[in-house]
């Protein structure tokens, strides 16, 4: 076999060879930053797409269905749940979010990496069900304060909101050791650039290089 019927992948997205795909996770206290490195990471890395969840809470200005979430009722999310269609779901501040089943399962195979901004009771449940797809990145505030300041001038939520957000902070932020990386959100564009090179090393691993077998096999033929 030569190498040119191995599949082949772009360079940018971890080498020559067949590769399965990766679910690279960001969490982070609600504030610190991981929708905007998310978008981020979306529009400048075509190798990567969006896990897109269902909730239960209404659409923020702006938000549209179907692509920053699929907005649902909480009578059809607990339908979801009982038909076992989640790969994970919890309850963040009295709504309900989960991760659909279908679309990743089968693009993994197919070398498709999937990004998550789901919290760590989200992430738990994933690296209980898929631990060696899974990479853990952890965002935090380089401050209280700065992050306080992040929720009110983004504008999106009213001040009770950002109270209960503020006041779950802490909580969220003490689960900083269930994730394989952590990275402080202080300036956004080294914060992207950290993320990014996190994202190009797990390309690189050994076990997700599907393709590695044959073409090692092939050069050591004599
Ligand atoms: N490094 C940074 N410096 C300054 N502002 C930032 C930085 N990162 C993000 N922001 C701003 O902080 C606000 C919150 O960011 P973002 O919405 O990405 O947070 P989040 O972690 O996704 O929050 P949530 O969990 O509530 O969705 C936004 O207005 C964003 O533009
Ligand atoms: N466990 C899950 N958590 C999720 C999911 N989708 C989003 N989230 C997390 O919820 C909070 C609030 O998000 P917001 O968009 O309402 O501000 C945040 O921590 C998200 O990461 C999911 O599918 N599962």
């Amino acid at each position: 076999m030569d190498s040119a019927s191995h599949p082949i992948q772009d360079a940018a997205a971890g080498g020559s060879l067949a590769r399965r795909g990766l679910m690279f996770i960001m969490s982070s206290p609600s504030g610190a930053g991981k929708t905007t490195i998310s978008r981020m990471l979306l529009e400048r890395d075509e190798h990567i797409c969006m896990s897109v969840s269902c909730t239960t809470r209404p659409p923020r200005p702006g938000e549209v269905d179907g692509k920053d979430y699929h907005f649902v009722s909480q009578a059809e999310f607990d339908r979801m749940v009982a038909d076992e269609e989640f790969l994970e779901w919890a309850t963040v501040f009295g709504n309900s979010y989960g991760t659909p089943k279908a679309q990743v399962k089968a693009g993994l195979k197919e070398g498709q990496d999937y990004l998550f901004d789901i919290d760590w009771q989200g992430t738990q449940q994933l690296y209980q069900k898929l631990e060696r797809d899974v990479v853990r990145v952890f965002l935090l505030p380089p401050s209280i304060d700065e992050l306080r300041r992040r929720l009110t001038g983004r504008g999106t939520d009213s001040e009770d909101v950002i109270a209960a957000r503020m006041e779950r902070a802490r909580s969220e932020i003490s689960h900083w050791d269930g994730y394989d990386y952590v990275v402080v959100n202080d300036d956004i564009d080294a914060c992207f650039d950290k993320v990014r090179e996190i994202l190009a090393a797990e390309r690189m691993r050994r076990a997700r290089q599907t393709g590695l077998i044959g073409f090692v096999r092939e050069l050591m033929t004599p």
